[in-house]
């Protein structure tokens, strides 16, 4: 025991999250292209939809969706995937994120600004709630509208084209809760789950990702007034501590408890909405 946390807990959340002991870079993406190509097929459904930010995550997420129907129609099985651009207005690293779409190459690119549908929800909640807002948090509020934005966008175009919507949540956000709930935390499919940051990165590599896209600067990029701000200044700690916890490694007391306070303050994140426990009446059963 160390503090308020012992190795016992560390290895019951690596449980729960699905991060595996060993890892490797070719067996790993080798069994998540089979894994999207699988689960579309079973599902009858003929696309994957996904927003490419010029992030790491989506970027992977995006060659392992590319490959798996790339693999699908190969095998007489009609699929494609469906590369989406949502900035939100003018995007500062907007040049990765066209670089991300050439290296995917994806069979079809759409494009939509999510700053007018944002900011027009935005401004009808502060009109018809003003006095929970006008605070110093309001862009970090629209932030998570952004996020909602993207996801609306991107399950209407799912629902057009009989397709499943990607989600690039991975063991390093889920553990630190850093996503929005039902924003970018809302998909049908999460190929990363289970990897810590440096294991998507080494997906990437291995998928032909070039150095500067693979070691770019994570950000969830919401807040209008910090463009880009990134996401270990949020946390105060970095993907290192983050994925060496995930791999079991020792780290500092500081760094583990920043990173117990955020697992223990986000479990609602990571569960379905909760309703009042059910007793099974035995008297009541036909
Ligand atoms: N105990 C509880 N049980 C059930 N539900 C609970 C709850 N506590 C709050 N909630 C609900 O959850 C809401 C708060 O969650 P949420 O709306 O997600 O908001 P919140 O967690 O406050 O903010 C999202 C965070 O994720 C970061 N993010 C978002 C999107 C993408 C990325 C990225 O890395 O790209 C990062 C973002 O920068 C921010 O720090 C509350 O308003 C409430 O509705
Ligand atoms: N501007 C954007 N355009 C399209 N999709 C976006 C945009 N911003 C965020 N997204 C979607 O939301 C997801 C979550 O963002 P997140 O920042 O966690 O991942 P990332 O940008 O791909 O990688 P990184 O975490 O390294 O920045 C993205 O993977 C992407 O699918
Ligand atoms: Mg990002």
């Amino acid at each position: 025991m160390t503090g308020n946390w012992s190795v016992d807990e560390q290895f019951e959340i690596i449980r729960a999250l699905g991060v595996p002991g060993a890892f490797d870079a070719e067996r790993e993406a080798r069994e998540r292209i089979a894994f999207l190509a699988g689960y579309l097929r079973q599902a009858n459904a003929r696309a994957y939809v996904l927003g490419i930010s010029g992030g790491v995550d989506s970027l992977t997420a995006g060659l392992l969706a590319q490959a798996a129907v790339r693999a699908l129609r190969e095998d007489g099985y009609l699929a494609q995937f469906i590369a989406v651009r949502l900035p939100y207005g003018t995007q500062a690293d907007e040049a990765a994120a066209r670089e991300c779409l050439a290296v995917i190459n994806p069979d079809l690119g759409l494009e939509a600004n999510v700053k007018t549908a944002a900011d027009a929800l935005f401004t009808e909640v502060r009109k018809s709630a003003g006095d929970l807002f006008g605070t110093a948090r309001d862009d970090f509020h629209l932030g998570n509208v952004k996020a909602r934005q993207r996801m609306i966008y991107q399950y209407a175009i799912a629902g057009a084209a009989n397709g499943l919507v990607i989600g690039t949540d991975h063991a390093a956000e889920a553990l630190m809760g850093f996503f929005t709930k039902h924003g970018d935390g809302a998909a049908d499919v999460v190929p990363l789950s289970g990897l810590n940051k440096r294991r998507v990165r080494a997906i990437a590599t291995y998928m032909g990702a070039p150095s500067d896209l693979v070691s770019k600067v994570p950000t969830a990029d919401l807040e209008t007034d910090a463009p880009l701000k990134p996401d270990e200044e949020v946390y105060g700690i970095g993907y290192d501590a983050i994925d060496d916890f995930l791999e079991g490694k020792t780290i500092s007391k500081s760094a583990a408890e920043r990173i117990l306070a955020a697992y223990r303050g986000s479990g609602h994140k990571r569960a379905l909405p909760i309703g009042p426990a059910f007793v099974a009446d035995p008297a009541a059963a036909p």
